[in-house]
């Protein structure tokens, strides 16, 4: 396998705590890895042993080819999760300064720099100090920074965090574009969907263990399936219906109830649909609900937080 970052049996430890635990996983080139867990399962840590700001108490990484991102720094971008940038620069100059560290000459930054401010419509903002500019957009400028010396690899810790949600999917796009060209990009986020909808490969960390390593669907697959039945029928109903591994009720309009049935490993809905038909229960509205990777997520997390 081809891979832009691997990691083998890392593992940190802060005195007695391990905050990532024996982890290995490996992100292809040319896709998209969501790195994904609830506050605190590791992922910073996880980040910041890959950059080479801290050191791994065991464990082997390769970023590249290198031991860490240190020895690639010009191949790499990184967005970090605590926002900052100079308040006083301008898009412009900011995104030549980072370009400039990574060894971009000024006038290819520069023309870089309007080319994806304008692609990001912040065309008009271009020269405006960055004080000026609302938290979306300083985020932006941030981003761009990251990737104007169009790294191979590019490692963005909770992106979408402090993005409204109209500009979280053109974050989305800028994401889905930056494999389209190649680079290999790796996402830390606890909000499941956009992992869902971008993510060829995720990693699940929890407790700084991985308890996931594959593709969506399969991950999906580890979370049951519900039927949600709405009626004026009791729970101990709907407990009783074939394959039916466990039930919530919560109160629906019109006095009715709404039941979401999990339902067992393999089990059809179909099943306990016609069960309900066949013993005269009132059923006013009925959905067989596939799994999200947020339940997968709660699935193999067990029932840690998540988004
Ligand atoms: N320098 C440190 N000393 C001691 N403990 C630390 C240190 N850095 C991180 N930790 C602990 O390691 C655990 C993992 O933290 P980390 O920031 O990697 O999690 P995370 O998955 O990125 O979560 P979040 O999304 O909340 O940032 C936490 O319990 C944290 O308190």
């Amino acid at each position: 396998m081809d891979a832009a970052l691997t990691l083998e049996g890392v593992t940190k430890r802060y005195g007695d705590f391990t905050a990532v635990n024996d982890l290995s996983f490996s992100a292809r080139r040319g896709r998209i890895l969501g790195f994904l867990g609830p506050n605190g399962a590791g992922k910073t840590t996880s980040i910041r042993m890959v950059l080479g700001l801290v050191e791994p108490t065991s464990g082997r990484i390769g970023v590249l080819g290198a031991p860490d991102a240190r020895g690639v720094r010009e191949r790499v971008g990184f967005l970090p999760e605590e926002r900052g940038l100079y308040r006083r620069m301008t898009p412009i100059e900011a995104i030549v300064f980072f370009g400039g560290l990574k060894g971009v000459p000024s006038a290819v930054a520069r023309k870089r720099a309007i080319a994806m401010l304008e692609a990001q419509g912040l065309g008009h903002a271009a020269r405006r100090q960055i004080r000026h500019l609302s938290k979306g957009m300083a985020q932006k400028v941030q981003l761009i920074s990251a990737i104007v010396h169009q790294p191979e690899l590019v490692i963005l810790d909770e992106p979408f965090s402090g993005l409204d949600p109209v500009n979280q999917l053109a974050l989305e796009q800028v994401i889905r574009d930056l494999a389209a060209g190649g680079a290999t990009v790796v996402f830390s986020t606890h909000v499941m969907q956009h992992a869902e909808r971008l993510c060829d490969h995720v990693v699940l960390l929890a407790k700084g263990r991985k308890v996931f390593d594959g593709g969506v669907a399969e991950a999906r697959s580890h979370a049951p399936r519900a039927l949600v039945l709405e009626g004026a029928f009791d729970e101990s109903a709907v407990a009783a219906l074939p394959g039916v591994a466990a039930v919530t009720a919560e109160e629906a309009e019109d006095g009715h109830r709404r039941f979401t049935a999990a339902l067992a490993k393999g089990a059809a809905g179909q099943d306990a649909l016609k069960a309900a038909f066949a013993r005269g229960l009132d059923v006013n509205r009925f959905e067989l609900r596939e799994p999200t990777l947020h339940d997968a997520f709660i699935t193999l997390t067990g029932g840690e937080g998540a988004q």
